[in-house]
């Protein structure tokens, strides 16, 4: 798989959003953190300036949704126009329906694990997935220390997909920078949201050619 780069909006300026957008033409997609102050202690943004996203720009949206209820809320984003949205393994109450309610809306469909959670039981899962993220911070802010500890689990989700066809993309998302992307990427990652390393630079696309370079050297 090649490699993809995911820039976080959630370290970008919320009032200048399609601007953040536009400067990073070069990403394969916007990665857009939806938190509701229940599943995390942070509140975001919703299905509204998602909507208005969409009208904004042409780079996809990969909506990571950290909310108690993704069961509710994920279908509506992808019947809004997203190409991807992933709901956490420790929120959904009914997984497979949801997922399977996404993919049937036309967008891919993430299953996200915290850092403590372990990929192993959602074995059985890889078939009605595009994409496993594995969280490498604990979610709710942007900015936090990539956690060392999730690389063995990376390596682990990485030969489960492998032995279930390799169709699956696994994504990081956390703490992922110039610093930390090349042991992800080792780890067997190939979908990388960074948010600081691509909003807190001075030139967001360079950043971003930057991250892709050092995942595509491993
Ligand atoms: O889901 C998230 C936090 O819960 C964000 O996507 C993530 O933290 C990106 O920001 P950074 O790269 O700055 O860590
Ligand atoms: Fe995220």
């Amino acid at each position: 798989m090649a490699v993809q780069i995911s820039p976080s909006i959630l370290s970008a300026d919320f009032a200048r959003l399609a601007e953040a957008a536009a400067a990073i033409p070069n990403a394969d997609w916007l990665h857009v953190d939806v938190m509701d102050n229940h599943f995390v202690p942070n509140l975001t943004i919703g299905l509204p300036v998602v909507e208005s996203l969409l009208k904004a720009t042409s780079t996809p949206l990969d909506c990571h949704l950290m909310i108690e209820d993704p069961d509710r809320w994920a279908p509506a984003y992808a019947e809004a126009g997203v190409g991807s949205v992933t709901v956490h393994a420790e929120a959904a109450k009914a997984p497979i329906r949801t997922l399977r309610q996404i993919r049937a809306a036309g967008a891919r469909a993430g299953l996200a694990l915290n850092p403590a959670t372990p990929v192993e039981p959602y074995e059985d899962l890889l078939g009605e997935i595009d994409m496993l993220l594995v969280m490498t911070v604990d979610p709710g802010f942007g900015g936090q220390k990539f956690l060392d500890v999730v690389l063995p689990k990376i390596s682990r989700a990485r030969t489960l997909i492998d032995k279930h066809g390799g169709q699956v993309w696994l994504q990081v998302d956390g703490g992922v920078s110039e610093q930390t992307i090349e042991r992800c990427a080792e780890a067997g990652a190939d979908v990388f949201v960074a948010g600081n390393a691509v909003y807190g630079a001075d030139d967001p696309a360079r950043a971003v050619d930057g991250l892709r370079a050092l995942a595509e050297k491993v």
